[in-house]
């Protein structure tokens, strides 16, 4: 199961995913179940006969013979054809004549020629001879390898070390091979574990794929699995080939054995070298890397970060020149990783990841990607469908329809993701985490979890976006909808449109906000429920969150205190009445939490939420369809998506713009009513009511709500996922970098977002998506501030704009005026806290 998502694995038991989810089923066989095997999609062969073959015939085939050989073998749609070795003539005479075969043969243009070298003599007079591709052969068995390449093992590995870097210098792909790996002729049965040292050994050195022989066809099915089950633990199933002699007629059967174990994903986690290969490629770039069980673990966000854009800049520097290869359709190619760029004018000597490969360049339709690790510079990407565990994927540009697909395919854990750029329609996305420089994303729906996004700008149309976290930067943000949860937003600016967000916390610098902060206000946890929800109050609201957000402490874990709950400070907006049963918040279903939430709160503004989310998405409420015995996991992938694109599209429906000959009179996108379309207009008055309980997070504008009394129960510990007061909020994630501004010396030359921004709505002029909007008029009423200390720039708090456009938002009701006045307030634990009330 290393391909599905932890919390996935946790909740569903294997049979039931396998049920819900064929597509998953290849990686939740039971063990006892391996009979039923599965083989690779795409399997390369390597023909050996014009070397292996002829190598050991008494009489020399002739040269001209040879060349016929191979010149016909060609023909037969091969793609690898080892032609000859260059070795000592006097050890194998049959060889002898290297060169003339391959300067003789016929070179297809979709054929490689590798030759075997032993040493650098024999390098030398391969790339003489016009080799293009090299291998070298070592043996797990010490006396073979005396016997074969007089030398040691360590010896040979020294020897592979300097054809391997002369290989770098020239370019030139090094396959490698492990003699005698199921048995030697002289020493008898190998131990696996030698094979899988010297295997690793080659592999490390730099050779892109490493052949493991049965040299003397002394293996069985059992012996091959053994030996296969143990390197690969260390060398990637990718990256490996068995050869197999057939001399004891047991070539087909163990080859089938190999390929049975590599197309078993429980072979190896791919996640996990790909994860080793990304730390090698930050030492190369002498890049520190971060700890894997940080990113794992969504721990210490700022140093993989910090790494994520070091690692940019150093690849920038080196000027790296990227192979734009081409893939117009799927390809049964393996996925391409970090061993998949090249370097041009200046190349890194040391590096043997800087093997020529490939750089997904003008990739199109790349389906059912899972575990794409430390991608760079993927452009001009076109439907990424059913991608899984995207991870430390660097410069996405150009990035159309990440989407899921009708089936049960949904996008998971984009992770890592910078400086991706002009992104359209991203649907049902899960998980995103330490994502930096996102640019332009237009119509990105139903979002959960993005944790650790920096420098959004530009983004249109986010819809149902959930427990959006450390978000900093965020620019230019249009018509965000039903966002809750949201924890740590700083300097958010010039955003409009932003409707039924819920619970938004530890928000800085978000429009003008003008006071400084207030003493906090008192919160305590009244009961916990199931260790992941609490019930209790925070920063003055009281209600349920999730233990994402706050975990009480001890006390609590032992049964409800007696506390009393004042009244006054009963069930305000913001947090939730009841949690939705049978979810864990932490699980990927918290797209159905939220959902759930949306639908089950019965506050006021709740109301306004459940006319949003229409009948249809009542119709098809999870809770219908998740029968109560599956309620322990996190629900069917598949239902959870149907829900989210049923409620999408029946938000989309529901918010569409009337058109020009449906607008009664004096039509306005800005309206929000029309914008929400007629179930949000059953009266005039019941909407201004609504629009007021729905942009309320206080009693009212003049009021700042309970104060703490005698009668408060005392404030408990609470330990916070999030920072607990606004100055460690500032100084923790400060600690972030801030690649897109002036001050930054990796992207100097790029847009400094502490400079003055054009306005957003010229920003969009050019889409159609988005209208141009124009600053209306501040009211009289309403007064604005002088902005508080910035932490990331005041130049981004001087300019009234965001307020304006928000006011923009919120101030019409159907056809009527009502303008409501912005009140930003402060909050003991919500550091600037944003509240709109009517001013009727
Ligand atoms: C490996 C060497 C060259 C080591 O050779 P060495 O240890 O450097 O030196 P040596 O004492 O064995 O020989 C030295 C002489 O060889 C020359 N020499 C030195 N290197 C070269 C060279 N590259 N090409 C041509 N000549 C070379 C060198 O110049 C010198 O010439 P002299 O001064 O005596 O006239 C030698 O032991 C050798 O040629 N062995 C042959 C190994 C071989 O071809 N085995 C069969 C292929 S491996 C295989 O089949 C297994 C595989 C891959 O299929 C996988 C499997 O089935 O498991």
């Amino acid at each position: 199961m290393g391909n599905v998502p932890t919390t996935v694995k946790h909740c569903l038991s294997h049979e039931q995913l396998a049920r819900d989810y064929p597509w998953l089923k290849r990686w939740l066989v039971e063990e006892k179940s391996l009979g039923a095997h599965e083989y690779p999609e795409f399997v390369k062969i390597v023909e050996v006969g014009p070397r292996d073959g002829l190598q050991n015939e008494k009489e020399i085939v002739p040269t001209e013979v040879k060349v016929q050989l191979i010149d016909r073998l060609s023909d037969t749609g091969l793609s690898v054809i080892e032609a000859t070795s260059f070795v000592s003539s006097k050890w194998v005479p049959q060889m002898a004549d290297h060169t003339e075969v391959l300067q003789g043969i016929r070179k297809s243009p979709n054929v490689r020629y590798p030759v075997l070298t032993p040493n650098m003599h024999g390098f030398q007079n391969a790339l003489a001879a016009g080799a293009t591709e090299v291998a070298v052969f070592g043996s797990a068995s010490e006396t073979f390898s005396r016997k074969n390449i007089n030398c040691s093992i360590d010896e040979s590995m020294l020897r592979f070390e300097e054809v391997l870097n002369a290989a770098k210098d020239q370019q030139i792909p090094v396959r490698g091979y492990v003699s005698c790996a199921l048995g030697c002729p002289h020493e008898g049965p190998i131990d696996p574990s030698k094979v899988t040292e010297v295997a690793k050994r080659l592999y490390e050195m730099g050779c892109y794929e490493v052949s493991l022989g049965d040299t003397v066809g002394v293996g069985t099915p059992g012996s091959m699995a053994e030996m296969l089950r143990s390197v690969t633990r260390e060398v990637p199933c990718r990256a490996l080939a068995v050869h197999c002699h057939d001399t004891y007629g047991q070539a087909l059967a163990n080859i089938l054995t190999a390929l049975q174990v590599f197309s078993d994903p429980r072979a190896e986690s791919e996640c996990q070298s790909n994860i080793s290969e990304f730390l090698q490629v930050c030492s190369v770039f002498s890049v520190e890397p971060f700890e894997v069980s940080d990113l794992l673990q969504g721990q210490d966000i700022s140093r993989v970060l910090t790494c994520l854009v070091a690692l940019n800049k150093a690849t920038e520097e080196k000027g790296f020149r990227w192979r734009t290869t081409c893939c117009p359709a799927p390809t049964p190619s393996p996925r391409r990783g970090f061993k998949s760029f090249e370097i041009a004018e200046h190349p890194v000597q040391s590096s043997e990841l800087l093997q020529p490969q490939y750089r997904s360049c003008r990739l199109m339709d790349q389906r059912f990607c899972c575990n794409t690790v430390g991608l760079l510079d993927q452009r001009f990407c076109c439907y990424t469908v059913g991608l899984l565990d995207q991870r430390f994927c660097c410069n996405t540009v150009g990035l159309l329809d990440q989407n899921r697909t009708a089936g049960s395919e949904v996008l998971l854990y984009t992770v890592g993701l910078l400086d991706q750029r002009f992104c359209c329609n991203t649907v049902g996305l899960l998980d995103q985490r330490f994502c930096c420089n996102t640019v332009g994303l237009l119509d990105q729906r139903f979002c959960c979890n993005t944790v650790g996004l920096m420098d959004q700008r530009f983004c249109c149309n986010t819809v149902g976006l959930l427990d959006q976290r450390f978000c900093c930067n965020t620019v230019g943000l249009l018509d965000q909808r039903f966002c809750c949860n949201t924890v740590g937003l700083l300097d958010q600016r010039f955003c409009c449109n932003t409707v039924g967000l819920l619970d938004q916390r530890f928000c800085c610098n978000t429009t003008n906000e003008t006071s400084c902060p207030s003493p906090r206000r008192p919160h305590y946890v009244l009961r916990q429920e199931r260790g992941v929800w609490w019930e209790g109050a925070l920063g003055g609201r009281t209600g349920t969150a999730t233990a994402l957000i706050k975990t009480p402490l001890l006390p609590f874990q032992h049964g409800l205190p007696s506390v009393s709950v004042p009244e006054a400070a009963v069930s305000r907006s913001g947090t939730l009445k009841s949690p939705p049963t049978g979810f864990a918040p932490p699980a990927s279903a918290d797209l159905l939490h939220s959902c759930s939430t949306l639908l089950e709160t019965e506050s006021e503004d709740s109301r306004e939420l459940q006319i949003f989310s229409s009948p249809t998405c009542a119709l098809s409420h999870p809770r219908e369809i998740v029968p109560p015995r599956h309620r322990s996991h996190p629900g069917n992938l598949e239902e959870i998506a149907t829900f989210s694109s049923e409620c999408c599209s029946s938000l989309e429906e529901r918010t569409q713009r009337p058109t020009e000959t449906s607008r009664p009179e004096e039509p306005s996108h800005r309206d929000p009513d029309r914008r929400l379309g007629p179930a949000t207009r059953p009266s005039s008055h019941a909407s201004t009511r609504l629009g007021r309980a729905r942009w309320r997070t206080r009693t009212g504008p003049d009021s700042t709500g309970p104060e703490p009394g005698p009668d408060w129960p005392q404030p408990h510990a609470l330990e916070c996922a999030g920072p607990p007061d606004p100055c460690p909020a500032h100084s923790e994630l400060e600690g972030f970098p801030t690649p897109w501004r002036a001050s930054d010396p990796y992207h100097g030359h790029k847009l400094d977002i502490a400079a003055p921004q054009p306005a957003c709505g010229g920003a969009f002029a050019k889409t159609d998506k988005c209208p141009v909007r124009k600053d209306p008029p501040l009211p009289p009423a309403l007064s604005v501030c002088a902005p508080p200390p910035a932490p990331f720039g005041a130049a981004a708090l001087s300019r009234p704009r965001g307020i304006r456009q928000r006011l923009e938002a919120g101030s019409r009701i159907g056809n009527t005026t009502h303008p409501f006045a912005l009140s930003l307030r402060r909050d003991g634990l919500s550091f600037y806290d944003i509240g709109w009330a009517c001013r009727e």
